[in-house]
């Protein structure tokens, strides 16, 4: 990485000296692989997943798994008759279920997938398994595992109350069965029951009961998951209850699994053909996928793009114009800071609205939205449920990013088209894209000019 030589800390975000034109091929979904390794870890076989995503959140994910006890190899795809010819052919992770045992430490890290999913994956071991993580980890929504756990059967010590660090006392079983959550903080509540429940002994049926479940998509990437690996799953979709959803108890196959590239990590590529005319070629973007990065087809179509699908990938092309939006983003949450950066350079207001849980993610990130681009001149007010973003002209300076990996590629949109942005801790784009630097320097190749100091 590029480092600001009288802050190291500091990365000067390259403006762009003119319209981009690139393909960019992103690592595979954190949701999809940190998914992937807990179910292939439950199963009865062995399984694979090719083009896993290697980045801070996933590697803590199979350190996890290793620590309980499971096998996980580094292969190469010949290694399996057939892969080779597949779209995700390369690099693979072998994951070798086991008997799962502790006592043993996991580290989450600042993962909600590691803090949510794995506690009731701890609760099937036998010996006791202590969560510990990152500061911001202990300030993160739990309770609603923890107590659901607890209905359901488990022993768990919350120094905490509610919170890491805890410990989960895996008695080698669960009983399951019904339980109530809410889960209106973090779908992720609802995730880590559904992943776990094949192997509880009586399945489960989850209720939420509160306000609205953010992050939709995300369930149904867990229940299409758990199907793909043969759990029967009951859902409000298949004309279910609303709010309900059922597992039954049973085996798990392992499969062979190719992980689709980060559609949420797409994010900021494709900002930056919104931003600055050009045109973004994401491959290899899937035509279906629960993912909720593909809103961004519609989200920036209406902020002033147009974008094809094609056998060459997703290519979204700027017209030159960014218009703002008034959206709903309750069901992609995690696209805001995205979202909101594009936003501040748009020609009119926008709304963004549905995504008050956004407070307890990586950071809070509506205040350090409304502060930072504030502080580089936007006009932006933190409403209850989102923000209020009337873009005016902004100056360079000090981005603070809160090790928050999407705050930090944010920073890096602006930085296109204002001159002297200097993103504080790049680095922390390690945690579901360890590459960034790298990939939007060769995103922009020649045209990109080094940010003036602030
Ligand atoms: O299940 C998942 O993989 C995720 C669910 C969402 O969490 P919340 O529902 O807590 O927003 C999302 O924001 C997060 O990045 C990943
Ligand atoms: C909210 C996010 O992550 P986590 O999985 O840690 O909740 C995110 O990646 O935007």
């Amino acid at each position: 990485m590029t480092e600001s030589p009288a802050h190291p800390a500091l990365w000067p975000a390259p403006l762009a000296a003119g319209a981009v034109d690139a393909t960019v091929t992103v690592p595979g979904s954190k949701s999809v692989t940190n998914r992937g390794l807990v179910l292939a870890a439950l199963s009865s076989e062995p399984g694979w997943l090719r083009r896993p995503l290697r980045s801070r959140d996933t590697l803590l994910m199979a350190e996890a798994l290793r620590t309980l006890g499971v096998g996980i190899e580094e292969t190469a795809s010949s290694s399996s008759a057939g892969a080779a010819a597949q779209p995700g052919g390369g690099e693979a992770w072998r994951i070798i279920p086991a008997g799962l045992h502790g006592p043993a430490t996991i580290d989450v890290g600042n993962a909600g997938t590691v803090m949510r999913f794995l506690p009731p994956v701890a609760a099937l071991a036998d010996g006791p398994i202590r969560f510990d993580g990152d500061p911001r980890s202990y300030e993160r929504p739990l309770g609603g595992v923890i107590d659901a756990l607890r209905a359901l059967g488990a022993r768990i010590d919350d120094d905490n109350r509610g919170a890491l660090p805890m410990t989960v006392f895996g008695s080698g079983g669960l009983d399951g069965g019904p339980v109530e959550i809410d889960a209106s903080s973090s779908s992720q509540f609802v995730s880590a029951l559904l992943l776990s429940a094949p192997r509880f002994n009586q399945g489960v049926e989850v209720r939420h009961v509160g306000a609205a479940l953010p992050s939709m998509p995300h369930i149904r990437m867990t229940v299409d998951m758990l199907r793909s690996v043969g759990a029967q799953v009951d859902t409000p979709e298949a004309g279910g209850e609303p709010n309900v959803w059922r597992v039954t108890p049973g085996a798990l196959l392992g499969r062979d699994l190719v992980v689709e590239p980060d559609l949420s990590n797409a994010q900021p590529f494709l900002a930056a053909a919104l931003v600055t005319g050009g045109r973004v070629t994401i491959p290899d973007w899937p035509e279906h996928t629960t993912q909720p990065g593909d809103a961004l087809r519609e989200i920036f179509t209406t902020m002033g793009g147009s974008c094809e699908l094609t056998e060459q990938g997703l290519t979204f092309t700027g017209s030159g114009r960014i218009h703002g939006i008034d959206v709903d983003l309750s069901e992609v949450g995690e696209l805001t800071p995205g979202i909101a950066a594009v936003a501040a350079l748009a020609d009119s207001p926008s709304t963004l609205r549905g995504v008050a849980h956004l407070r307890l993610h990586e950071t809070d990130r509506l205040a350090a939205l409304t502060k930072e681009l504030g502080e580089l001149g936007g006009d932006v007010t933190e409403t209850a449920d989102g923000l209020h973003i009337r873009p005016r002209p902004l100056h360079g300076g000090i981005f603070h990013t809160y090790e928050d990996h999407r705050l930090a590629t944010a920073a890096a949109v602006i930085g296109l088209a204002v001159d002297g942005v200097e993103v504080e801790n790049v680095a922390t784009t390690a945690k579901t894209l360890p590459d960034f630097p790298a990939m939007w320097t060769d995103m922009l190749g020649s045209p990109a000019v080094p940010a003036r100091r602030a």
